[in-house]
């Protein structure tokens, strides 16, 4: 699914109303309908709306909702907020049809607040038809004092067209206060500051509307981002051929597990053999073998050397080059810790043209000399959180959270690799520009050694042969699915272990 930024749905709007030849009315028609039938679905009997109508197109999105509502049986009281002389074409013909119906309308000027406020409070609905993806800058008065009231007195819900009023379209950001919304319905398709903080907090639960674009129309438009589901990438995952046997769905080597942090290594290898990689070998300091040997059983084992603390030591395997020939790709950093002479050892394994998922410790080794990347051909996928993003940029995690699309674009972009920015809602950039975001999160997630089970199902996918797009994709997909299902009491207990277990049942959700 497409995901716009402002200026690609102007774009969209402009191409459909001017070449296709429908024209803007038509399509605030759509759109006012499409949040009227929402608004209908979740309040089936006439009650009472205050319509908050803004100078721009979004305005005429409310007028129409005001019509519409008030033709079934609603109360309605409008509010408008911006001058008659500036309004569209198409905001000005509904609001003279509002006008001609003798709704109830009233200009918004700070000093009618309190008139605003009891029927703020008497309201089932408000709908925020004041700014959409036409807003710039800060908010120009009256809207802030009149976004406060409604946050302050409505007690009924809010409903917000196509964005929450206040909130910065392409990147989320609030610079000075924004409607706080329970329902959010987006005409033709989400915007990016549905998925970036803080503007997402302010979203509540997103609807899509249709409002009659065609889809063959919007296709050829396209937008440079788009929204991570199973359409992305489903026909990789092609069933398991009864012909096939553990070679022909590759062997990964998951590098990492110092001394007391096993678990992880552990973790990914089992989320890899669960995401249908047919061997997993784990690479351990030689001394963990001991402990990490009985407790694991499909995993093939390899001891590393060391050093004196039970952490990988200053050198690669002397048999390194005739051993990784076996393996079609490498996950590095799960439970990897400290490394002694640790740019060396990450350059000699960056070297090689294994396809690579680096994650945690193996990070923050990339981050001593991230040019590193630059002469690597073979894929590679980076899978930091913020924190490990702000290392690897040697900035604060704000900037990162900050500018989320812009940082992952831009490292992909220069390094050549294909960037998971984690968090609630994923963010993949690949270096040819293209992005993705995942849409939904699953607070689950939020636990210790997630970030290692992600690490074990991309590296399965990068090791049965997946481009790094693709296994970043449905890695990220299946992650936050087999999160979601793992769900079974509260979202507080879910162990990364439980996620590992639900991996098959996300596969099976891939339609
Ligand atoms: N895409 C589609 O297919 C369709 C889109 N549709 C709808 O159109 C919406 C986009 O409409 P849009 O472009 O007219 O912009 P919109 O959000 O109403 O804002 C412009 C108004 O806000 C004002 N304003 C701006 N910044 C401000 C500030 N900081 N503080 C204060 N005021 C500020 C600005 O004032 P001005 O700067 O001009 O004085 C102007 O009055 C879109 O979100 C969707 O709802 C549908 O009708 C169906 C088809
Ligand atoms: N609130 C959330 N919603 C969705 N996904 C989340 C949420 N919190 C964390 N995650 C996901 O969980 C994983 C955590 O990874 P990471 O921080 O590396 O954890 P660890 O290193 O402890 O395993 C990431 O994939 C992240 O996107
Ligand atoms: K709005």
């Amino acid at each position: 699914m497409h995901l716009y930024t402002a200026q690609e749905m102007r774009d969209l709007d402009q191409y459909t109303i001017q070449e296709v030849g429908i024209p803007g009315v038509v399509l605030m028609e759509n759109a006012g309908r499409m949040v009227t039938e929402e608004i209908l679905r979740r309040h089936p009997h006439p009650g009472r709306a205050v319509i908050l109508t803004g100078g721009g197109n979004n305005g005429g999105d409310g007028f129409v909702i005001a019509r519409l509502l008030w033709g079934a049986g609603w109360d309605v009281s409008v509010w408008i907020t911006g001058t008659q002389e500036k309004m569209s074409a198409e905001t000005a013909t509904n609001y003279h049809v509002c006008r001609r119906l003798q709704l109830p309308m009233e200009h918004f000027t700070s000093d009618k607040g309190d008139s605003l406020s009891p029927l703020l409070q008497q309201a089932d609905v408000v709908v925020d038809a004041l700014l959409g993806t036409g807003v710039k800058g800060p908010l120009r008065p009256p809207y802030g004092a009149l976004i406060e009231r409604v946050n302050r007195d409505t007690k009924g819900w809010v409903l917000a067209v196509d964005t929450p009023s206040g909130v910065e379209t392409d990147n989320g950001s609030i610079e000075t206060i924004a409607i706080r919304a329970d329902v959010t319905v987006s005409l033709v398709g989400p915007k990016w500051c549905h998925y970036l903080r803080p503007g997402a907090e302010y979203v509540g639960e997103l609807v899509i509307a249709d409002i009659g674009i065609p889809k063959e129309v919007a296709r050829k438009m396209g937008t440079s981002a788009r929204l991570n589901g199973p359409e992305e990438w489903k026909e990789f995952f092609l069933p398991r051929s009864r012909w096939s046997h553990k070679g022909t769905h590759g062997h990964l080597l998951v590098l990492g597990g110092s001394k007391g942090m096993l678990g992880a290594v552990k973790m990914s290898g089992v989320a890899a053999y669960r995401t249908g990689v047919g061997l997993v070998t784990l690479g351990v300091p030689e001394s963990q073998l001991t402990t990490l040997g009985p407790s694991i059983t499909e995993a093939l084992l390899w001891g590393w050397p060391e050093d004196e603390l039970g952490q990988f030591g200053n050198d690669i395997p002397v048999d390194w080059r005739e051993r990784s020939n076996r393996f079609k790709a490498m996950a590095i950093g799960p439970g990897l810790g400290k490394v002694s002479n640790g740019q060396e050892w990450i350059r000699q394994l960056l070297q090689g043209d294994h396809p690579i998922v680096l994650d945690a410790d193996g990070l923050n080794l990339l981050a001593l000399d991230p040019s590193l990347l630059k002469e690597r051909s073979a894929p590679t996928i980076l899978t930091p959180h913020p924190g490990e993003m702000a290392r690897l940029l040697n900035t604060s995690v704000q900037e990162v959270e900050r500018f989320r699309p812009e940082v992952a674009k831009e490292w992909a972009h220069t390094y050549g690799v294909t960037v998971v920015l984690k968090g609630s809602h994923t963010v993949i950039a690949t270096p040819d520009g293209r992005q993705w975001v995942q849409p939904k999160a699953s607070p689950a997630l939020a636990k210790a050694g997630s970030g290692d089970v992600l690490t074990g199902i991309i590296g399965a996918l990068l090791a049965r042969g997946w481009t790094s797009a693709t296994a970043a994709l449905a890695g990220v997909w299946l992650h936050n699915s087999a999160g979601e299902l793992a769900v079974t009491s509260s979202s507080h207990s879910v162990l990364a272990t439980d996620v590992i277990q639900c991996i098959g049942d996300a596969i099976q959700l891939i339609d």
